[in-house]
């Protein structure tokens, strides 16, 4: 860890890659290097999306800037801090969520607090805040299996609301939805991401959701992930997806992606 005085970015980056890889080691013998070379920075309340072919790094990606797993090569630092262990600064949200099935709603939403010692009135008052966030106050006493997909994946963003974060680290986290809910859930996001002023890292699959959420799109190569580019959208929100500009830039996108994908392809059939 490097001290204070060494550090090499400002407090004001919310993260820095810098030639970050990761080598996951399968067994004794093969090694699997999943990222290389990895340079990124994201401002504070940005919202960057992820893009690449199947196995190209993202996740792991996120997982290193999480701290639950540690780079091969290079340093992620947050907010001015060397990432070496997770933080209740960069929440992560999964595709399927882990709500605790045996807890209510609020308590769900408020399990991050309870760790962290806080009392019970100031972590249902906490709970009851991020719930009216994402519209589901009323629903505090219920139990995870009385909601829908959709509402389980607003409680799940609520409790990563509950902790503040700086940065919050969503892995693929509407591609269980239906197309109509995960549209919902992107306005929906889009609000609590303004109101929160964190800065987003959003993996997804879906061009049209990238063309939806960010200000940049970063584009990954096949394995060993690589950024390939990284494509800025300067379009004012909320965007209309039958715009010219969206047009535009979903083919943009695709054209990117399609070398990518085919190379993803073409080794997984040698392989
Ligand atoms: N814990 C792990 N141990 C060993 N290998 C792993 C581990 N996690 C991921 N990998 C490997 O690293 C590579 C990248 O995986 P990762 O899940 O990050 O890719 P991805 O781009 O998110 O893929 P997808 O879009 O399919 O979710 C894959 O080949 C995967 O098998």
């Amino acid at each position: 860890m490097a001290s204070r005085s060494t550090k090499p970015f400002s407090s004001r980056d919310a993260v820095v890659c810098r030639g970050v890889g990761k080598t996951w080691s399968a067994g004794t013998d093969r090694a699997h290097v999943a990222l290389r070379d990895v340079d990124l920075d994201v401002a504070p309340g940005e919202f960057i999306v992820l893009l690449g072919p199947s196995g190209c790094g993202k996740s792991t990606l996120l997982y290193l800037i999480a701290g639950l797993e540690d780079t091969s090569d290079g340093e992620i630092w947050a907010f001015g801090d060397r990432v070496a262990t997770p933080s209740p600064d960069r929440s992560l949200i999964f595709q399927e969520t882990s709500l605790f099935p045996w807890l209510t709603v609020w308590q769900n939403v408020s399990f991050g607090l309870s760790i962290r010692g806080e009392p019970a009135a100031a972590r249902k008052e906490a709970a009851r805040q991020a719930l009216q966030r994402v519209g589901l106050v009323e629903a505090m006493d219920k139990r995870p299996d009385e909601l829908s997909g959709g509402m389980r994946q607003r409680v799940a963003v609520a409790r990563a609301l509950a902790m503040r974060p700086k940065v919050l680290l969503m892995d693929e986290p509407f591609a269980a939805l239906d197309v109509q809910t995960r549209a919902k859930m992107q306005d929906f996001l889009l609000d609590v991401w303004r109101d929160s002023e964190a800065s987003v890292l959003f993996v997804t699959h879906h061009i049209d959701e990238a063309v939806a959420l960010a200000d940049r799109v970063v584009i990954f190569t096949a394995r060993p992930g690589r950024i390939k580019t990284i494509v800025p959208i300067d379009m004012p929100r909320p965007r209309d997806p039958f715009s010219a500009q969206s047009e535009a830039l979903r083919k943009e996108l695709t054209e990117l992606m399609r070398a990518e994908v085919d190379r993803a392809f073409a080794e997984q059939e040698a392989v």
